[in-house]
């Protein structure tokens, strides 16, 4: 039997269709994912295309890593050689070597949120920006946009007529572009924009990605922008063997520049296009697809498809409304861990959605108390905390000196006595001599301004220059840790001996843990290279699998995944469909939340349930929300609606000893650093004593039994009340 019996004749159709622009348009569920797989399997396998010449773009790093499993299980040979990836991580590649095209270093480096934030803020100072009427991140939002339709500072700032508020946004947008290009930096749409322009400027270059990639493939292409389309295009138009697979029911990153028109005008772009529906969904109940199409129904723009399914009726949805935020999530924790105890499914088969991020803290505390295992996608970013960033920053001035925000970062960090005043006399230098402030500190002698400032300067050049001289010999790992020593960076969180300095120290030995995994997987490890990675890693892509745990994340981060048991927390009228786009005069905004309903509704395998509140603390204000009127949208008959009153609280199942096996599993799992408590250890304390958890706060220790892999401890909370704990799992510390 070959992989392609496995099919149904549409999907067959698409993947042996290789000639040629191919458009597949389906719902949710439908296969389009597997299609684009087995169609890269069989290219390589039966039509003998060379994988070299395949390139195939999904949507986040973690949907490239499991197109990239899928292809590896079904081709024999040469998988490997397939480019699979986002469209960020392409086009990072195709700059790095081709980018001194346009006259910048293939060494840039790539601006997060973070530091696009703190260079607009500076620029906003220096232009005299109001940022009371132009917050900064309005300010990037708009230059973004331009940046997403390929709208350069100049073309910007010859559309404004005589606007001024729209001139002094050219100015910036102007002035934040020089400021890259002096830091020799690139921001995220910047990567897709610079390559654009890199083909247009460049036809030997173009031409010779033309040859490579002789198949293109695009997943999720609904939500490509004007600038990603182009791209593709570009690439594209010489073998014209394009294939996109996509749904217009699920375009939700329209604030992102998310271009529908991508989809409805491909067969003007590409008239040979050959067009194919799929219209059988594997993913789903009946219930949950008829729940899903009817909620999809009422929007007006879109293209009429008939999805059905011949898997089983299934569950009905679920439906509960309560009285506050606080018991919604009580619900779901319970539920859910009754469910799993019940031997229904995993935690990991397990994905509460919600609309904004700021939805999983109250969750997340249901959980703890729970002793439930759980992820959040999103929220803050390992990268994005501060001595992750600082260290980062000395590993980008030792690869790139060039990036005046990494080393203005860290150049007092540990402190170094170097003042604000004499700071700004480098900055001046710099900008003066059209230098990097990086090569201005380098020459301080030649700064008469700086008097003897001069001399505290010195040493920090000295301690760059001697790691850049080591860079040649050290792995990335070595580097970090010789950054650590010189810097005694961690020396001095030791010294400060504090909850908040040990958590620091922790995610250091994660980040050094991270370096030396780069170091052995990657084929060529390079400092570049490790701080590209680390660049592009997008939330969503620290779903790991293997890892039983429930899932928390937006509706957004859920696109193209998959799980049995999902809960769509939240549906209240102001937090979905959100406040704005009730508001909105724009009907099109309200049409781009149902899409994202119905993205969250087809998530879900077997069982969906849906929770609402009838208040909720939002910003520190209560709010009371009406029930969602997507739910309404349902057809009732559907749903099994819970009682509207809280039920009594339930007691958790009592724990059977398999359970407190696997929770013990799971903490591990789970933490893995903290994992050292095995039995072997000794706690540092005993019954009897006082011992602080950094949840429950303070507490007396009652008990403590010696279970299979670790202590179980039981401690009276001052607030909190009675709790067990495994002693792994709590990290708790005597007072
Ligand atoms: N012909 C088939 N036979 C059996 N299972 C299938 C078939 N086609 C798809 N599936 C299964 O259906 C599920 C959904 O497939 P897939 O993720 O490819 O859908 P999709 O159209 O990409 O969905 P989404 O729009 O959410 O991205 C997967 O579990 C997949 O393995
Ligand atoms: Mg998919």
């Amino acid at each position: 039997m070959s992989i392609y019996d496995s099919m149904n004749e549409r999907q067959r159709e698409a993947v042996f269709h290789t000639e040629g622009p191919l458009l597949i348009l389906a719902g949710a569920g439908s296969g389009k994912t597997r299609v684009l797989t087995h169609r890269i399997a069989y290219l390589i396998e039966e039509k003998g295309v060379n994988p070299w010449n395949i390139l195939a773009i999904t949507f986040t790093n973690k949907a490239a890593g499991e197109m990239r499993e899928r292809v590896d299980r079904l081709v024999a040979f040469g998988a490997e050689s397939v480019w699979v990836s986002t469209f960020h991580s392409a086009c990072v590649r195709i700059l790095r070597r081709h980018i001194d095209r346009l006259g910048y270093d293939s060494k840039f480096t790539i601006y997060d949120s973070d530091d696009q934030k703190t260079l607009m803020k500076d620029i906003c100072k220096r232009l005299q920006i109001d940022t009371k009427q132009w917050k900064e991140k309005t300010l990037l939002g708009i230059i973004s946009s331009a940046k997403n339709e390929l709208i350069g500072a100049q073309e910007y700032e010859m559309n404004t007529m005589g606007d001024f508020s729209k001139r002094k946004i050219a100015e910036a947008y102007k002035e934040y572009q020089r400021q890259l290009r002096t830091n020799n930096a690139l921001d995220f749409d910047d990567l897709i924009m610079k390559t654009v322009e890199l083909f247009k400027l460049n036809p030997d270059v173009l031409e010779a990605y033309q040859e490579r990639f002789k198949y293109i493939m695009v997943d999720e292409y609904q939500d490509t922008n004007t600038a990603q389309f182009k791209l593709i295009s570009l690439l594209a138009s010489k073998y014209q063997n394009l294939c996109v697979v996509g749904d217009d029911d699920q375009s939700i990153y329209k604030f992102r520049g998310a271009n529908i028109r991508n989809i409805l005008n491909f067969e003007d772009v590409f008239p040979s296009a050959r067009v194919v529906k799929l219209e059988q969904n594997y993913r789903s109940t009946k219930t949950i697809l008829d729940a899903a199409n009817h909620v999809i129904r009422n929007n007006l723009e879109r293209k009429n498809k008939t999805l059905w399914t011949a898997n089983d009726g299934g569950a009905p949805i679920i439906f509960q409304n309560f009285m506050t935020a606080y018991e919604e999530a009580e619900y779901i924790a319970e539920d859910l861990a009754k469910r799993v105890a019940a031997g229904d499914g995993n935690y990991s088969d397990c994905a509460i959605l919600y609309r904004t991020n700021a939805q999983s803290r109250l969750l997340e505390e249901k959980f703890l108390l729970a002793n439930i295992p759980y992820r959040i996608i999103g929220g803050v970013n390992f990268y994005a905390r501060k001595e992750i960033k600082d260290l980062l920053s000395y590993l980008k001035t030792v690869d790139n000196a060039r990036d005046d925000l990494a080393v203005r970062r860290i150049i007092n960090v540990p402190r170094r006595g170097i003042g604000a005043a004499t700071l700004a006399k480098v900055q001046d230098f710099a900008v003066e001599n059209e230098i990097s402030f990086y090569n201005a500190l380098r020459a301080a002698e030649e700064i008469p301004a700086l008097g003897r400032s001069v001399a505290k300067l010195k040493p920090f050049v000295t301690l760059i220059q001697t790691l850049r001289a080591q860079q040649e010999y050290f792995s990335v790992a070595e580097l970090l840790k010789e950054v650590i020593d010189r810097t005694d960076y961690v020396k001095e969180l030791e010294d400060e001996n504090t909850e908040e300095s040990r958590a620091r120290i922790e995610n250091i030995d994660e980040l050094i843990s991270k370096a030396a995994s780069y170091d052995e997987e990657a084929e060529n490890p390079t400092l570049s290279g490790f701080l590209e990675e680390v660049a592009l890693v997008a939330d969503i892509d620290n779903l790991e699998e293997n890892n039983d745990r429930v899932v928390l994340m937006t509706l957004h981060s859920a696109k193209g995944l998959e799980f049995p048991n999902v809960y769509l927390a939240g549906m209240e009228d102001g937090i979905f469909p959100s406040y704005m786009t009730i508001v909105s005069e724009d009907p099109t905004d309200l049409e781009e939340e149902r899409r994202l309903c119905y993205v969250g509704i087809t998530r879900a395998m077997r069982q969906l349930t849906i929770t609402s509140a009838r208040s909720r603390m939002i910003r520190g204000e209560t709010q009371y929300n009406k029930v969602s009127r997507f739910i309404q949208e349902i057809p009732r008959e559907l749903v099994q609606v819970g009682s509207m009153i809280k039920p009594k609280v339930q007691e958790l199942p009592k724990q059977t000893a398999y359970i407190q096996a696997k929770q013990a599993f799971q903490a591990k799992a789970f933490e893995p650093k903290q994992y050292k408590v095995t039995k072997a250890d000794k706690l540092e304390y005993g019954v009897g004593d006082r011992v602080k958890h950094i949840k429950f706060g303070a507490g007396t220790v009652e008990n403590i039994v010696e279970g299979g892999k670790d202590y179980e401890v039981t401690v009276n909370f001052d607030r909190a009340g009675v709790k067990k704990m495994f002693a792994a799992f709590a990290k708790l510390k005597r007072e």
